[in-house]
């Protein structure tokens, strides 16, 4: 579960994310929605631990940059850090190797199997396409059994058929009880998935939306209502 309280981060004196709080519950897909420039990657790299911010997050209780809560997460980011020299074997080897999962190699295979990059595994990420770098995040991310998950814009750079692979995926994860928190400004992409939602705008939480209330109107029309019209 991943608990974000009254989170402000700031760039010099300018607000890019201002008092958010969030909660994404264990067996939920929450989204966080936001037009250009809203926060979202700033709000997902302060959850990741990345940036320095005012407030408190917490992973399944355990502060964000605590050792604790950084086995208890795993992290995709919006774009891909690899190592260039390093084959895709060998990224998957060092990352079970550093977060001590016994199953990572096990795992990182059936993963590799389903993203059709099995038969990439000599590559070095240099060699890597952005899509099969995009993947290859993914399988990082995941191959120690993480019980939270924080993605940024998971789709991009990825074909049709991996776009398929990776819902189903996050249905799957999400069916195992999983916390799961997407940055995107695609809603289109993930109509069919979402449980809960919070729409970002200018750095603050406008509107929260959970699947199960929502009435006539669809969370497309909500975004632009509570965005303006901006592009979604
Ligand atoms: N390192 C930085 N220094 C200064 N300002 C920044 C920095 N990173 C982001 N910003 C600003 O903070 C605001 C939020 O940026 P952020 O990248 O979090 O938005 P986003 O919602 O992820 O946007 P996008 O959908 O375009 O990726 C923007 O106004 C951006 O210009």
């Amino acid at each position: 579960m991943i608990e974000v309280y009254h989170v402000t981060k700031k760039y010099g004196s300018f607000k890019a994310v201002d008092d958010l709080s969030l909660t994404a519950a264990n067996g939920r897909i929450t989204i966080l929605l936001g037009p250009n420039g809203a926060g979202k990657s700033t709000t997902i790299k302060s959850i990741a631990g990345l940036l320095k911010f005012d407030g408190k997050i917490l992973i399944d209780g355990f502060a964000n940059q605590s050792i604790e809560a950084k086995r208890r997460f795993g992290y995709i980011p919006e774009t891909p850090v690899l190592y260039d020299q390093l084959t895709m074997e060998e990224h998957i080897r060092f990352i079970s190797r550093a977060y001590k999962a016994p199953q990572g190699e096990e795992r990182a295979q059936a993963l590799l199997n389903r993203l059709e990059l099995a038969d990439k595994t000599k590559k070095t990420a240099r060699e890597l396409s952005k899509g099969m770098s995009q993947k290859l995040s993914m399988v990082l991310a995941l191959l120690a059994d993480p019980d939270s998950i924080l993605i940024d814009e998971p789709m991009i750079g990825l074909d049709p058929a991996a776009i398929e692979t990776v819902l189903q995926l996050l249905k799957e994860l999400r069916d195992q009880g999983k916390s799961i928190l997407i940055s995107t400004h695609i809603i289109d992409m993930f109509e069919s998935l979402w449980d809960e939602a919070y729409i970002l705008h200018q750095g603050k939480i406008v509107r929260q939306v959970r699947c199960e209330e929502l009435g006539e109107q669809s969370l497309k029309e909500i975004f632009f209502d509570c965005t303006q019209g901006e592009q979604g």
